[in-house]
């Protein structure tokens, strides 16, 4: 039998086991619950019976503590399990219709790869994160449902210091909802500058396209958030998508002296071709006045500027 998220977090209780994880071979991997004290934390009034599974992932090998690196293009990120960091947990929230892929890109995240494994796996996920050079701890919330009660909606909106906004790009009635949300967002947190980052997922699924990335891209400039395509399937930009959640709280959170180091060391680490292409970038659109709104944009594609 498959159980809905809301069914899940009825069932708690029942299912505080220990988590399977796809070993790697020179990895030994444990997990354990988290402490529902954490979550009440995160969540100050929320009702016993209707707490997430929460699961703190660790992972360790000998000699080498806390590295399970993602297969990184980037060179200065990596992804590890457990948040032993000392220091601020962000909390980064999915939304977005049934189906478009929330919980595996939060698998993904929890380093769970078997998606047989789902009902087994927990929907609230505990990690380290190193990106450009700096470890983060996230704490990442799968527990968004359309029918869930107005109250576990009006906790998600509350609770988030970052939302990922997740629709189909094989699902137009998603990409509508998705607005929705960022509509219902906004209201909820008024004056507040959240990080959003609008994913379009499913991006392998190119026959059954029904949201093209210029319109993913349209709605995120005109609702002022972030936007990145992944597929899940295909593991496909979704280390991206977390890099860049973590640089989106970052840039609002810590100071602009601590930014603009981080900003100089990853120009330092930059490639020269992509210089080249940024130097070049720039001179085109001064050039172009037209160019103007492409150029805003291009911006919301880029996750590691405001
Ligand atoms: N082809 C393809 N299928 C995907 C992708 N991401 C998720 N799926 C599939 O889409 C279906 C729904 O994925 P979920 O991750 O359960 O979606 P969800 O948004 O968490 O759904 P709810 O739990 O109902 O809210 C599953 O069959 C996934 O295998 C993707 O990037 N590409």
């Amino acid at each position: 039998m498959t159980l809905n998220k809301g069914d899940r977090l009825r069932n708690l209780d029942k299912r505080r086991s220990s988590m399977p994880f796809p070993m790697n071979q020179h990895l030994h991997r444990r997990s354990m619950p988290v402490d529902e004290r954490e979550l009440k934390s995160a969540m100050p009034t929320l009702q016993l019976g209707e707490l997430p599974n929460l699961v703190r992932c660790t992972s360790y090998s000998p000699g080498e503590q806390h590295r399970d690196r993602w297969v990184s293009d980037s060179s200065d990120s990596v992804i590890s399990s457990g948040s032993d960091t000392e220091g601020q947990v962000y909390k980064v929230v999915l939304l977005g219709e049934q189906a478009v892929g929330k919980s595996s890109l939060a698998r993904i995240f929890g380093g769970i790869e078997d998606t047989h494994d789902c009902e087994e796996a927990g929907n609230t996920y505990d990690r380290s994160v190193i990106v450009d050079e700096e470890e983060a701890s996230i704490v990442l919330y799968d527990i968004w449902e359309q029918d869930n009660s107005r109250w576990l909606q009006d906790q998600c909106m509350k609770m988030g210091d970052a939302y990922i906004i997740v629709y189909s790009v094989t699902d137009k009635a998603s990409f509508e909802k998705a607005s929705e949300l960022r509509i219902q967002l906004r209201r909820a947190r008024q004056s507040e500058d959240i990080p959003i980052i609008l994913v379009g997922n499913k991006s392998d699924l190119v026959r059954s396209r029904e949201v093209s990335v210029e319109e993913g891209r349209a709605c995120a400039v005109v609702f002022d958030c972030k936007f990145i395509e992944t597929s899940a399937s295909l593991h496909h930009n979704v280390q991206a998508l977390f890099e860049g959640i973590v640089r989106q709280i970052r840039l609002r959170k810590d100071s602009k002296e601590d930014n603009a180091r981080r900003m100089a060391n990853s120009k330092r680490r930059e490639s020269i071709g992509k210089k080249a292409k940024r130097f070049l970038g720039r001179l085109v659109a001064k050039n172009n006045k037209k160019m103007a709104f492409k150029q805003k944009s291009k911006s919301c594609h880029d996750l590691s500027v405001l």
